[in-house]
């Protein structure tokens, strides 16, 4: 079996009375997608704030590349390769797409002063980023403001930052929202090769987005998760028909 690069075991979050996490257990493993689906409020954006660490589980534990990282905060487990994507936060929007993923290369880099070479014609910086444009797609709008990008492209971004930062496990939170036919497409046959860059536990509503691209899914309901299989597994379960798929089954 593929080796476990992200394992949460028996997580709980209460909301008050409210049980949005109510001991979820599920693993990503190297070169996979895992969904992770469910209907509304059955607690998909709690589980992935407890995961980046931006919600503190009440219970439970994570480990990401064999350490406990339950305790760390968001930017420990960021420098561990835990990326989390599609946070505006992480894009300058000011600055061009190509100075965005550079930052991205120099926080890596662990390089913040150079003294004689300005910093946009610094090739150790300009040419890994270039290459990370490319292999998203971006690379004929390097010169754009973030600010000016799609907001398909914006995601590409986010991408790039991502993979310059080394990311070892990608976090997706419904990146296909908002996306037309044409943008969702390109998307699911970017995210296809990205998951041998490293895996991706993907919330997604799109259910052919899902169906096309995960490996495995795990289907949330009420805090719980009611069943993990393959597509095919997931789309015969009568559990998850009558909990949730309906006519997508
Ligand atoms: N900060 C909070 N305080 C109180 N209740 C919350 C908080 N965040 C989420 N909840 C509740 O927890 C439950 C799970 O919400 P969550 O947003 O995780 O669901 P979701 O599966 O991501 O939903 P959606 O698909 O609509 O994004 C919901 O009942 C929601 O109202």
């Amino acid at each position: 079996m593929a080796e476990t690069v992200l394992e949460i075991e028996n997580l709980v979050k209460n909301f008050g009375a409210l049980r949005a996490t109510d001991g979820v257990s599920l693993d990503l493993r190297q070169g996979e997608i895992h969904a992770l689906i469910g209907p509304n409020g059955a607690g998909k954006s709690t589980l992935i704030h407890q995961i980046c660490g931006t919600l503190k589980p009440d219970q439970g534990n994570i480990r990401f590349s064999g350490q406990d990282i339950t305790a760390l905060g968001v930017a420990e487990r960021a420098r561990l390769g835990l990326g989390r994507t599609f946070q505006v936060s992480s894009i300058a929007p000011e600055f061009s797409a190509l100075r965005n993923v550079m930052l991205a290369v120099q926080a890596k880099q662990g390089t913040s002063f150079r003294f004689f070479t300005p910093v946009m014609r610094d090739r150790s910086l300009t040419e890994p980023a270039m290459a990370m444009l490319e292999r998203v797609g971006l690379a004929a709008r390097a010169d754009i403001p973030a600010a000016e990008l799609s907001h398909g492209e914006r995601r590409q971004l986010e991408i790039a930052i991502a993979l310059a930062l080394e990311s070892r496990a990608f976090l997706l939170d419904e990146p296909m929202a908002g996306m037309g036919p044409e943008g969702s497409k390109a998307l699911t046959g970017f995210l296809d090769g990205l998951r041998h860059e490293a895996p991706i536990l993907l919330v997604e509503h799109d259910m052919d987005a899902v169906f096309a691209l995960a490996d495995r899914i795990s289907v949330l309901v009420y805090g719980k998760i009611i069943t993990t299989g393959t597509v095919d597994e997931i789309r015969r379960d009568p559990a998850v028909r009558s909990a949730y798929l309906g006519d997508h089954a």
